[in-house]
């Protein structure tokens, strides 16, 4: 389970990531929304550890990411959206590297490591070192390494960049099966097809601020667009703003985007 409570994140005087408030439960797939700058990479860092929130709170299984920071990420894989592989070592020794990391023991490790290089059909290149790989191949390399220790909470962003079709069904059969197990996911992408497809939920951040939550179904019918895509709709909803807001702009409300929370439209 991940719990977002009045979370906010600021660059000096960008705002980037303003009173967010969501939770995703065990076995939902969740997907974030939105354009360049929205906030969404901001969100997952603080997720992930790597940046405190300025206020409130995220809590993974109930661990907070600041003050039970090892307990909150050893529940977590995670995925970036620019896969990060060591050149002179193996998909294998990398794998290896990452479990010793999880403090699994050998055998744990050894079990992990042949079950993820089948899933991911990394087997033809598994001992070859990453420096040859393509992006697709690191990408699943990262893919298997965010799943070696079996965590509760997977994160992804822009999991399907860069990937053929064929990885692209792997990937989208994998959130899907992984949430089928209980696994609660939280993907941020540009995807839209993809988001409709495989997404219990969808979430549209726009300047750092959730716009709208709650099924496509939910969505369509707020905006009486039965029938049309999910990517037609979220450019005529979100249209084309870009970026984040100065603390300057959001005192004077200067660019204070729609709500889509609160039943306004
Ligand atoms: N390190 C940083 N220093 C200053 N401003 C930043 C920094 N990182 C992000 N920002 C700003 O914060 C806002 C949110 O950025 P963020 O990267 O979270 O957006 P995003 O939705 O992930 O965008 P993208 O889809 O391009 O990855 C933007 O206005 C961005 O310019």
């Amino acid at each position: 389970m991940i719990q977002f409570e009045g979370v906010s994140r600021s660059y000096g005087d960008t705002l980037a990531v303003r009173g967010l408030d969501l939770r995703i439960e065990s076995g939902e797939l969740f997907a974030l929304l939105g354009h360049n700058g929205a906030g969404k990479t901001t969100t997952i860092k603080m997720m992930v550890g790597l940046l405190r929130p300025a206020s409130g709170r995220v809590l993974i299984d109930g661990f907070d990411t600041v003050s039970q920071v090892r307990e909150a990420t050893s529940r977590i894989g995670y995925v970036p959206d620019e896969p990060y592989l060591y050149d002179k070592l193996s998909g294998r020794e990398f794998l290896s590297f990452v479990a010793e990391m999880h403090g699994m023991s050998r055998r744990e490790a050894a079990a992990a490591i042949d079950r993820e290089i089948e899933r991911f059909g990394l087997g033809r290149f598994a001992d070859e070192l990453a420096e040859s790989y393509s992006h697709g191949m690191k990408q699943r390399t990262v893919f298997a390494a965010a799943l070696l220790h079996d965590p509760p909470v997977l994160i992804v962003d822009e999991p399907l960049v860069g990937l053929d079709p064929h990885s692209i069904r792997l990937v989208k059969d994998l959130l899907r099966e992984r949430t089928a197990s209980g696994t609660s996911i939280f993907m941020s992408t540009h995807t839209l097809a993809a988001a409709e497809e495989i997404a219990d939920r969808i979430g549209v951040m726009q300047q750092g601020k959730l716009i709208f939550l709650g099924t496509v179904e939910e969505l369509r019918h707020k905006y009486h667009a039965e029938g049309q895509s999910l990517e037609s709709l979220y450019l005529s909803i979100v249209g084309e703003n870009v970026g984040g807001v100065t603390a300057e702009e959001e005192a004077t409300h200067q660019v204070e985007p729609p709500s889509m929370l609160d039943g306004t439209e």
